[in-house]
């Protein structure tokens, strides 16, 4: 599998800060990437440098294997940024036009306009249409070359859940047919609907990077709960491998660890009694806040609880 985008020890210092600190990163052609983290993490000048807006202060970037500033590459690239800037005495359908014009291997306007649902507004001026919609407009625009790398830096501020979900749908099948798409995004339900992969950044730096999945067993939060017979004390769950707390009320049991399955398969082995069982999985908030609370408080040196190798 190719690589669409490759960052080596890319660096960003802004005067007396340091935006992003050694950051190396690959994604693979194909994926939709989640960039997580909390504000003025470094998310924002991470996207600007790879799309060659922001200079890096130090590192290399390869967009589609070749610099970010190339006529070739930026053919291919499409960005919806957190400022959508309307032209002012334009209509909706004359702003995409116009944006189609710039690329060679053009969406059709009225395609553009049904993606992003902008149809019944396609004759308002682009300075009336709501906060909402000018998001969605700026979603057509970012799409309007066709683009093989698609970046969308918290798309869905001020939409609504309808146009929301609408737009989660047409991301979806947009990734399916093969195209590249990095997300930033505040809502974590967003990130859990549309990325294969996570990448939390706090500070500048890759504190997690890992599947959904991966990402949300990393709290160690998982717990098994059941009810179990009248023999059965806490102290014989808490002392089964991998059982890192145990919390009871009459009967039923709470049996935290990082990995539900060992649990279950150790309470079975040791012929506990126990039935109506139910598996807890942590959500990617949970994960998320653990992440970074770690992060900030074991400090600079000692980052990542999960890696990944490209
Ligand atoms: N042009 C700039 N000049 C000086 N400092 C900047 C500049 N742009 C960003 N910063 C600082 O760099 C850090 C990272 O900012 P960035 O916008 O990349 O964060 P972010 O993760 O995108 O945040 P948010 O979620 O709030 O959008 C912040 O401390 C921010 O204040």
């Amino acid at each position: 599998m190719k690589n669409a985008i490759e960052i080596k020890n890319v660096s960003k210092q802004y005067q007396n800060k340091k935006a992003v600190d050694n950051l190396s990163l690959t994604i693979n052609e194909g994926s939709i990437v989640a960039l997580l983290g909390p504000n003025g993490a470094g998310k924002s000048t991470t996207i600007n440098m790879i799309l060659g807006l922001t200079e890096p202060t130090s590192g290399q970037i390869k967009l589609l294997g070749k610099s970010p500033k190339e006529k070739s590459v930026r053919n291919k690239i499409g960005a919806m940024l957190q400022e959508v800037s309307v032209i002012d005495g334009l209509k909706v359908r004359e702003t995409i036009d116009l944006f189609r014009s710039y690329y060679s291997n053009a969406l059709s306007t009225n395609e553009l306009l049904k993606i992003s649902n902008l149809e019944a507004e396609q004759d308002k001026f682009s300075s009336d249409l709501s906060g909402g919609q000018k998001r969605r407009l700026g979603f057509a625009l970012a799409l309007a070359g066709n683009p093989d790398v698609l970046f969308l830096d918290e798309p869905t501020v001020g939409m609504d859940i309808t146009s929301r979900q609408i737009f989660w749908e047409t991301i979806r099948s947009f990734a399916g047919s093969g195209k590249t798409i990095i997300l930033t995004t505040h809502y974590l339900e967003e990130a859990d609907n549309l990325a294969d992969r996570v990448v939390v950044i706090n500070q500048g730096k890759i504190i997690a990077d890992g599947t959904l999945d991966e990402i949300k067993a990393s709290t160690g939060m998982q717990h098994v709960s059941f009810t179990v017979g009248e023999n059965v004390t806490s102290d014989q769950l808490l002392r089964l491998p991998g059982v890192t707390d145990v919390q009871q009320s009459g009967r039923r049991v709470k049996v935290y660890g990082a990995d539900t399955d060992q649990i279950l398969f150790s309470v079975i082995r040791n012929n506990i009694e126990v039935r109506d069982i139910e598996t807890h999985k942590s959500g990617l908030e949970d994960a998320f806040q653990s992440l970074i609370e770690s992060s900030d408080s074991k400090g600079e040196e000692n980052y990542a609880s999960i890696y990944r190798t490209v």
